[in-house]
């Protein structure tokens, strides 16, 4: 179910008014999925109790009709027992839907037909007065299993008739008692279905509400996750952009500080970009941008973060690793965009796109802070412009922002 499809048909259920209690479609089946543990657990608990106090009465026909105790404790023990203890087995190992629910329903059934049994196998007087005990029996289908309504209704239905029938049938039952006992029981029937009902339409509201909120929420985080990608990822390239960069680079220098290790940064810029663009046009040119972000991306398996500084300018930083490393990746970079000899025929020696990488390596000490990294990889990558362009120049020390430290220079 798409996110849409879900919100309009929670929104359907919680305005439509049907006597039907069920879900449209999908909705009906994620309810039964979401709610389905805790309804099992529920169920087992308060069929262990129901059980429970189903063979306490015993109490009551021992005293009552006790020329028909061991038929009670027979039915009680060896047959409603025997019957409901393997369904709540069933229903603690999982039972799903429709099954679950026939199950515990033919429990109600099943306790109804017991107790009948039980009620005309004695003939001691006044043991008829327990019928009107029998509406407990529907209060524990209707109301503490809380049996889906049809369920419950078709249960109530079966366990009434049956009532009816043995009592009708039982003749030291004088007929005015029969009359109460079974106008009881359609009463009982009715006061519990009616609770049933209710029940079952206020956890299904409750549902849907609480599925709205938790919907409304995972949007809202996700659009805030989007947007929060979005403000720092640059459009075209996908890379880091400069305001991620900046922060990243200000977490790093930390790190470098903390543990006293050397941060590289490498600044790049691609060659006669604006004769490209002049040449081949802006959307091609945007073209070139982006096959030279991913081949930098793709070889920047050391650096910790590959960032488009802004236009044609590219960043890559990497920490921990010593002068040489950083120097030797400069170059990887910078051989890996030749090789893709995207052709540039607006006037550069090579006939295909180059790049020129300014490189800067330092372990921070006091005095020293992020921004003078950045302006000797800056001032180095001026420096290999300078020299003519497709070129890695790594700066040797800070000195160089005075101007006259520029050391290692490759190609
Ligand atoms: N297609 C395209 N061009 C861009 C983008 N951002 C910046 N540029 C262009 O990049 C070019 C940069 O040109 P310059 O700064 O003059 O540098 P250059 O031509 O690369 O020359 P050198 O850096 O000295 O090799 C300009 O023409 C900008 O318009 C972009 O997002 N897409």
């Amino acid at each position: 179910m798409t996110s849409d499809s879900l919100t309009s048909a929670i929104e359907s259920e919680l305005v439509r008014s049907k006597w039907h209690l069920r879900f449209a479609g999908e909705l009906e089946a994620r309810f039964e999925c979401d709610t389905q543990p805790q309804r099992n657990r529920n169920m087992v608990v308060a069929g262990l109790i129901s059980a429970l106090i189903y063979c306490l009465f015993l109490v009551n026909d021992f005293s009552f009709r006790p020329d028909a105790f061991m038929t009670s404790v027979l039915l009680r023990i060896g047959v409603m027992l025997p019957i409901g203890l393997p369904i709540l087995w069933v229903v603690y190992r999982g039972a799903y839907g429709a099954l679950r629910e026939t199950l515990m329903a033919s429990t109600v059934v099943v306790a109804m037909i017991v107790s009948c049994v039980i009620f005309i196998s004695s003939q001691a007087p006044y043991s008829y007065l327990d019928i009107f005990s029998f509406g407990l029996i529907l209060v524990v289908g209707n109301v503490l299993y809380s049996l889906r309504f049809q369920y419950a209704l078709a249960s109530s239905l079966m366990s009434v008739a049956i009532m009816v029938y043995f009592v009708v049938g039982y003749e030291p039952m004088p007929i005015e008692v029969k009359r109460l006992a079974i106008f009881t029981i359609i009463a009982k029937a009715i006061f519990t279905l009616i609770a049933n009902y209710r029940l079952e339409a206020s956890e299904r509201k409750a549902y849907l509400l609480l599925l709205r909120e938790t919907h409304r929420a995972g949007h809202a985080l996700r659009s805030n996750a989007e947007l929060s990608k979005l403000s720092l990822t640059d459009s075209l390239t996908e890379l880091a952009n400069r305001r991620q960069f900046d922060a990243l680079f200000n977490h790093y220098w930390q790190q470098a500080v903390e543990h006293r290790s050397n941060i590289g940064l490498i600044v790049i810029d691609i060659d006669c970009f604006k004769a490209y663009n002049d040449y081949y046009g802006h959307l091609q040119g945007d073209h070139c941008l982006k096959q030279v972000a991913a081949t930098l991306q793709a070889n920047a398996s050391n650096a910790c973060v590959v960032a488009r500084f802004g236009g044609e300018e590219f960043v890559v930083l990497s920490i921990g690793q010593s002068h040489e490393a950083v120097l030797e990746h400069a170059e990887q970079l910078r051989q890996a965009v030749e090789t893709l000899e995207l052709p540039h025929h607006g006037g550069t020696e090579r006939a295909c796109v180059t790049i020129s990488a300014g490189v800067a390596v330092l372990r921070p000490k006091p005095g020293v802070n992020a921004p003078q990294l950045f302006r000797a990889a800056d001032q180095a990558l001026y420096e290999a412009k300078r020299q003519g362009r497709n070129r890695v120049v790594m700066i040797n020390s800070l000195d160089a922002l005075s101007g006259d430290g520029l050391g290692i220079s490759i190609q």
